[in-house]
């Protein structure tokens, strides 16, 4: 019989402590006086910490601890949140109350649960003195996710000389070859979700989307700070930032930690809270989905039999495809036609293994994706209105137009769009907004 209770039922959730020992970080959670959650993040070869980078590395252990309670608090989303032995001050409250109220609006809105006003940490505790200089060397841990926008920050840091580690959190041997085929030296950190989740899981708490990019962006500040890097660069594209609906005045946004506002908190925190010496930024923010998949088809011919942009390979529990693509998920439906404009047919075809574009029973994935009669999919792709221009692009275009799908959409689409509105070129453009530091502005030129 299982010793937990229903966490739905729980008063309060509880951050009980967080510890760090022989490479290993032990993240403990619990509701009300239940059994502990313990998550456990094992960092490889772990050197010991230097006396200069030891306050950072407690401030940046702590925060780990918080963010990815996300995990455990959404299991029951009680009244009140406890952080045992530590007050946060009003800076870490706003990043967190931020962080779990936007991060887990897609689990709200899926489970008809309203968050506002329920989320509320702690407070109170006195604000630290601005954090200094740790000395951090110059280099960059550079996240690799297995798909083509890592693949694009990569190519770009290499294409400076920039010092780099491809780095990634958890066992997947996809990552793992994409991360080898970089030609960087490679970190891998595992993480071992709780146990106890999956049996919170099975009694039928609540479950859903999590912020995962801000849990891995936590895990990877820490790592920063341990193993010396002064430097977290991220692959997340401008699209990101745009909500994936819009519900009672709330923006939903299932890529929300992808997003520019949690890069900016995240940013600003680091810097006045942990290391100001430490930056956290996303190579790829200018730039939108069409952009970067423009930059893949031009860079990204040495990954195009290893990488995929299919979020089912990642799965820690659930089934996988059989091949790199699962050719179903709205993953697949986006970066098939992301890629189609710039690349040539054929060799979007042996990547895929099939023409998703000619095949009728896909239409509504891909009606999502134009955000015609739906909403755009909870997953990682990109606007609306750029699959819009990426579908009439393949429209004008001899070797495409006959496919069932892109008749389809000449037929009964396109007569209701104005076509001012269809060009490729401007997705093409870089925006302004980014935090890349200075050291590494050439990779941006890279891009462009
Ligand atoms: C791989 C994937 O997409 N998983 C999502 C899926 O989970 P599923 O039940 O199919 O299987 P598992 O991934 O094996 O998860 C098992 C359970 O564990 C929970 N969980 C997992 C990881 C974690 O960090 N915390 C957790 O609590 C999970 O809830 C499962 O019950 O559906 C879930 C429910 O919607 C999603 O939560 C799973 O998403 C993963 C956390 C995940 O890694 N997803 C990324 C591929 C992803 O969605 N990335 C977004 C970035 C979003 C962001 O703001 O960071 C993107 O690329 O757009
Ligand atoms: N397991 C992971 N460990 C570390 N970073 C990750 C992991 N998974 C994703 N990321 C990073 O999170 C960011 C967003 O992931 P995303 O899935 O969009 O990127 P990707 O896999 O490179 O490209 P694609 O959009 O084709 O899937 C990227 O910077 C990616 O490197």
């Amino acid at each position: 019989m299982s010793s937990f209770a229903d966490p739905r039922n729980a008063a309060s959730f509880r951050f009980v402590r967080h510890g760090f020992a022989d490479g290993v970080a032990e993240l403990v959670y619990a509701f009300d006086d239940g059994p502990e959650l313990i998550e456990r993040v094992t960092f490889p070869g772990a050197p010991t910490v230097p006396a200069e980078r030891a306050g950072a590395f407690e401030a940046a252990l702590r925060l780990l601890h918080l963010v990815a309670g996300v995990s455990y608090y959404k299991a029951g989303i009680p009244e009140r949140i406890v952080v045992e032995g530590w007050t946060p001050d009003e800076d870490t409250a706003t990043l967190l109350d931020s962080l779990y109220l936007h991060g887990l609006a897609e689990f709200a809105y899926r489970n008809r649960l309203d968050l506002r006003g329920r989320v509320r940490f702690p407070t109170g505790g006195t604000r630290p003195a601005r954090a200094g200089a740790i000395g951090l060397p110059q280099r960059s841990l550079v996240p690799i996710g297995g798909g083509k926008d890592s693949v694009v920050a990569v190519e770009a840091i290499k294409s400076i000389g920039a010092e780099a580690t491809a780095v990634w959190v958890g066992n997947s041997p996809l990552i793992a070859t994409c991360a080898e085929r970089t030609g960087l030296t490679t970190l891998n950190i595992a993480r071992e979700l709780a146990p106890g989740l999956f049996e919170l899981n099975r009694m039928g708490a609540w479950n859903g989307h999590i912020p995962v990019t801000a849990v891995n962006s936590a895990i990877l500040v820490l790592a920063a700070i341990l193993y010396g890097y002064d430097s977290i660069v991220f692959a997340n594209e401008r699209s990101a930032s745009v909500a994936t609906l819009e519900y009672e005045g709330q923006e939903v946004n299932h890529q929300w930690s992808k997003g520019f506002g949690f890069e900016k908190s995240l940013h600003d925190y680091l810097h006045g809270h942990v290391a100001s010496d430490l930056d956290y930024c996303s190579l790829l923010r200018p730039y939108s989905e069409l952009a970067v998949t423009s930059a893949f088809a031009r860079l990204g011919a040495p990954y195009f039999e290893v990488f995929s942009s299919c979020n089912r390979n990642f799965r820690i529990l659930g089934p996988k495809p059989a091949d790199r693509w699962c050719g179903q998920c709205p993953k697949c439906h986006f970066v098939f036609l992301a890629l189609a404009p710039f690349m040539p047919k054929q060799r979007l075809l042996s990547i895929f293994g099939r023409n998703l574009l000619d095949d009728e029973s896909q239409v509504a994935g891909f009606d999502a994706l134009l955000e015609f009669q739906d909403h755009k999919p909870f997953e990682c792709v990109g606007e609306g209105a750029e699959a819009r221009a990426a579908m009439h692009a393949l429209s004008q275009r001899p070797d495409w137009r006959e496919d069932a799908l892109i008749v389809r959409f000449r037929r009964e689409i396109l007569p209701q769009l104005d076509v001012a509105e269809l060009a490729l070129e401007p997705w093409l453009e870089p925006g302004a907004s980014h935090l890349v530091p200075q050291r590494l502005s050439g990779a941006l030129d890279a891009l462009g």
